[in-house]
C-alpha cells in the first residue's frame, strides 16, 4: 500500500485539516504500517491494531500539546507514535537507537511517562492534574488510556480513590479489549464481561440517567425507595455501577471502533466535571483477522507474512534452542507432577511464562493474579504459610511491584517461597522498563532469603527442586535467552546450598560468574588459555550465602579475579564478593566486577546490548588482556604514577 496521508502528518494539528473520510483513510494506512513492521520483526501488534480509531479520535478531541496524556499499558502507542511526527522513523522501532516501543518522554514532548510497567497512569495523570491546578494551568485536560488488563493492578484502585476524594478533573478511558496477554482473569474480568452485554451507550440512555438525577428527594422511607429505584434503573442503564460507587462519572460503553461516535462522546465527557470514566470497547487485533482471532499469539508475534487471503505464513526460523523459560516451566511442571504441594504464580504472565501445559494439566495448582505481582507474593506467602510449596514465577522487572510483600510477608516470617525470576538481565528491544537488572542487589538486602543463579541448563534444572525443598525463601533468576549446557571436565556437581562449583581452577586468573553468562566466561577463558594465562572459572550459583571458601581463595592467590553477572553492579554479586574480602581482611586491588553500569540501559538486541556493556566473551578477553597489560606496564616501571 502506498502511504498517502500518514507521510503528511507531522503533528496532531494536520489531522485536524483532513476530512471525516480521510481520517478513515488514515486508520488503514496506520494498520498497513503496523502489520509492515511484524514483517520485519517482533514488535506489539494486536493490540496497537485495536486502538487506532480511539489513537486518532483522541488526538482531534484534545491538543496533547499541552493536555496530558498517558497510555498504559505502554505497547499501546505505536499509534500515537505515529501521529505525533514519527511516522519517519517509525520502521525504527524497537531497534538499537531507533524508537523505543513504550512512550519516550527523551523522543517526543508528546510521551510523558515510559509506561512499559502497568497500572500506574491514572496515579501519574492525577498527579499532573493536581500540580497543573496548583501552578495556574488548569486549562489543561488530562487523559489516562488504561488497558483493562492494567485495571485490576492496585495502584489503580489507590488512584481512583484519590481522585473521587480530590474531586479532580480527570479522564479515565477504559480500553477494554477483553484481553491482557492473556484472556483477562478474575471478578473484575467477570464484572466487565457481564457489562458487555449492555447495549452501547446512546442519547436515550443519557436523557433517561438526566431524568433519573432529576428525581425530587423527599425525606423518611420514600427518599430511601426513590434512590433504591434509581440505582436499580442505573444499573440497567450501564454497566458502570461499580466506578459511578467509587466517585467516578460513568459513561459508555462506546464503540472504539466507530471515529464518529468516538469524537462524540469524547467531545461530550472533555469538559465533566470531576473524575470521569469513559469505557470503550475495543478489539484486540482489529484489521487483521488472524490477530483478532489468536491476540495472544498476536500480542507481540515473530516475523510472519501476509498471504494474498489475509493469512499470516509464519517465517521458518531454523533449529531454536529451548529458552530458560521453557525449561523453567518444564522443571517445575515435573516439581508438580511429583510433589502435590506444589503451586505456581504468574501475575499475568502464562503465555510468557510458558505455563499453559501446568494450567491446563494442574488448574487446582495453577493461579493467575492479574497484572497484580504485590498481591501475588502476599498470596504466595499465605499458600506457603498453610503448607503449600509456592513457585512465584514472575518476571524480574515486575517482581519489583512485590518489594514491600517480599520484605514483610516472606522474608520477614521465613516462609517458603520459591521465586523464579525470568527476564533476569537484559530484555532486548523492551528496554530499560523490561530491563531485569536490579533483583541480585534487591533481593540479598532481606535477610533469610537464600538467592541462587543458575549457570546453565543444567544448573536451573538441579535448582527448581532443590528451591522447592528448601525450608525458606529462596529465590533464582534466568535470562531471555536459549539455555545453553556447557561442557563440563568433571561431573555435573549437584546443588548444595551455599556451594559453587569449581569448572576449571587458574593460578593466574579466575572469573567468578553469577548466572547465565557462564557460557560466555567458558569461551573467554578457552581462547585466554591458548595465549597462555592460566586462567579458571567459578561458576558461583549462589550470591546469598556466598561460597566464601573457595571465592575468597581466588581473591587471595590469583593475580585477577573477575566477577561477571547480569545485574546492576550497585550491590550486586560483585559487591557482595568484595566486601566478603573486606570482612576477611584481603585486599581487593585485584578484583574487577563486570555487571550493568549505573545508568538505564536503552532498547535493542540483547547480544548487542551485552557486547556494548563487554558483557560477552569478546568483552571479558578484553578486559583480562587490559588488566594484565596494566601490570605488565607497572612491574616495568613504564607508566607507572610515581
Ligand atoms: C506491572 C506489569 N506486569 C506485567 C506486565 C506485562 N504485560 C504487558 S502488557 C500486559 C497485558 C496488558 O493488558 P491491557 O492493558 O489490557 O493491554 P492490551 O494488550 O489488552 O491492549 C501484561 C500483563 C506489565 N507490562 N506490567
Ligand atoms: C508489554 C509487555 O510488557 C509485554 O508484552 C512484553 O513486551 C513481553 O515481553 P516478552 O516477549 O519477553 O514476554
Ligand atoms: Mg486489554
Amino acid at each position: 500500500m502506498e502511504y498517502e496521508l500518514l507521510p503528511m502528518i507531522s503533528s496532531p494539528q494536520d489531522l485536524k485539516t483532513l476530512t471525516e473520510a480521510q481520517h478513515e483513510k488514515l486508520a488503514a494506512e496506520i494498520r498497513e504500517a503496523l502489520c509492515q513492521i511484524v514483517e520485519t520483526k517482533p514488535a506489539h501488534f494486536a493490540s496497537n491494531l485495536g486502538v487506532v480509531e480511539l489513537c486518532i479520535a483522541l488526538h482531534l478531541v484534545f491538543d496533547f500539546s499541552k493536555d496530558r496524556l498517558i497510555w498504559d499499558t505502554g505497547h499501546q502507542i505505536y499509534p500515537h507514535k505515529m501521529v505525533t511526527g514519527r511516522f519517519p522513523q517509525f520502521r525504527t522501532i524497537r531497534d538499537r537507537n531507533g524508537l523505543m516501543g513504550f512512550p519516550n518522554p527523551n523522543e517526543s514532548p508528546y510521551d510523558l511517562f515510559m509506561t512499559g510497567h502497568a497500572g500506574a497512569s491514572v496515579s501519574t495523570v492525577l498527579g499532573m492534574k493536581t500540580a497543573d491546578d496548583l501552578l495556574f494551568d488548569d486549562d489543561r485536560k488530562a487523559v489516562a488510556v488504561l488497558g483493562d488488563g492494567a485495571l485490576p493492578s492496585g495502584v489503580v484502585f489507590e488512584a481512583f480513590n484519590n481522585a473521587a476524594g480530590l474531586n479532580k478533573d480527570l479522564l479515565v478511558i477504559l480500553n477494554d479489549n477483553k484481553m491482557g496477554i492473556c484472556p483477562r482473569v478474575g471478578g473484575l474480568a467477570e464484572y466487565l464481561d457481564k457489562a458487555r452485554a449492555a447495549p452501547f451507550y446512546n442519547g436515550l440512555k443519557r436523557d433517561v440517567a438526566w431524568v433519573l438525577n432529576k428525581v425530587p428527594m423527599v425525606g423518611g422511607s420514600t427518599k430511601k425507595g426513590l434512590s433504591n429505584v434509581k440505582d436499580a434503573l442505573k444499573t440497567l442503564l450501564h454497566g458502570g455501577m461499580l466506578f459511578e460507587q467509587m466517585g467516578f462519572r460513568y459513561v459508555g460503553p462506546v464503540d472504539g471502533h466507530d471515529l464518529k461516535s468516538l469524537r462524540k462522546h469524547l467531545e461530550m465527557v472533555k469538559d465533566i466535571k470531576g473524575p470521569t470514566l469513559l469505557h470503550v470497547f475495543t478489539d484486540k487485533g482489529k484489521g487483521f483477522q488472524p490477530a483478532c482471532e489468536d491476540p495472544v499469539k498476536f500480542h507481540s508475534p515473530s516475523p510472519f507474512d501476509r498471504s494474498e487471503e489475509g493469512f499470516a505464513i509464519p517465517r521458518s526460523k531454523g533449529g531454536k534452542n529451548a529458552a530458560y523459560t521453557d525449561v523453567a516451566s518444564e522443571t517445575i511442571y515435573q516439581q508438580m507432577a511429583k510433589d502435590d504441594k506444589v503451586v505456581v504464580l504468574t501475575a499475568a504472565m502464562c503465555a510468557g511464562n510458558n505455563l499453559g501445559k501446568i494450567r491446563d494439566e494442574f488448574p487446582e495448582r495453577f493461579f493467575d493474579t492479574g497484572i497484580c505481582e504485590a498481591h501475588a507474593v502476599a498470596f504466595a506467602a499465605g499458600m506457603a504459610k498453610s503448607g503449600m510449596k509456592p513457585i512465584v514465577d514472575i518476571y524480574s522487572t515486575f517482581l519489583q511491584r512485590s518489594f514491600d510483600h517480599i520484605f514483610q510477608e516472606v522474608a520477614l516470617q521465613n516462609l517458603p517461597v520459591v521465586f523464579c525470576m525470568d527476564r533476569a538481565g537484559l530484555c532486548g528491544p523492551d528496554g530499560p522498563t523490561h530491563h531485569g537488572v536490579f533483583d541480585n542487589t534487591y533481593m540479598r538486602a532481606f535477610p533469610n532469603i537464600t538467592v541462587m543463579a543458575p549457570g546453565d541448563s543444567q544448573d536451573l534444572e538441579a535448582m527448581i527442586p532443590f528451591a522447592t525443598n528448601h525450608d525458606g525463601p529462596i529465590s533464582l533468576r534466568f535470562p531471555k535467552a536459549n539455555a545453553e549446557s556447557v561442557i563440563r571436565e568433571e561431573e555435573f556437581s549437584p546443588i548444595e546450598l551455599g556451594k559453587s562449583e569449581v569448572i576449571r581452577w587458574g593460578s593466574e586468573v579466575m572469573i567468578v560468574s553469577f548466572g547465565a553468562l557462564l557460557p560466555e566466561c567458558l569461551k573467554a577463558v578457552e581462547k585466554l588459555q591458548k595465549d597462555g594465562i592460566d586462567i579458571g572459572v567459578i561458576n558461583a550459583r549462589f550470591l546469598r550465602p556466598l561460597d566464601t571458601e573457595v571465592i575468597l581463595e581466588a581473591v587471595k592467590n590469583c593475580e585477577l579475579v573477575v566477577t561477571v553477572e547480569e545485574n546492576t553492579l550497585c550491590g550486586g554479586f560483585g559487591s557482595v564478593v568484595l566486601e566478603a574480602a573486606n570482612e576477611a581482611g584481603l585486599s581487593t586491588q585485584n578484583v574487577c566486577r563486570l555487571g550493568i553500569p549505573d545508568r538505564f540501559v536503552e532498547h535493542g538486541d540483547r547480544n548487542e546490548l551485552l557486547a556494548e556493556l563487554g558483557l560477552n566473551a569478546v568483552g571479558f578477553i578484553r578486559t583480562i588482556r587490559d588488566r594484565l597489560s596494566n601490570r605488565q606496564v607497572k612491574e616495568s616501571g613504564v607508566g607507572a604514577v610515581e
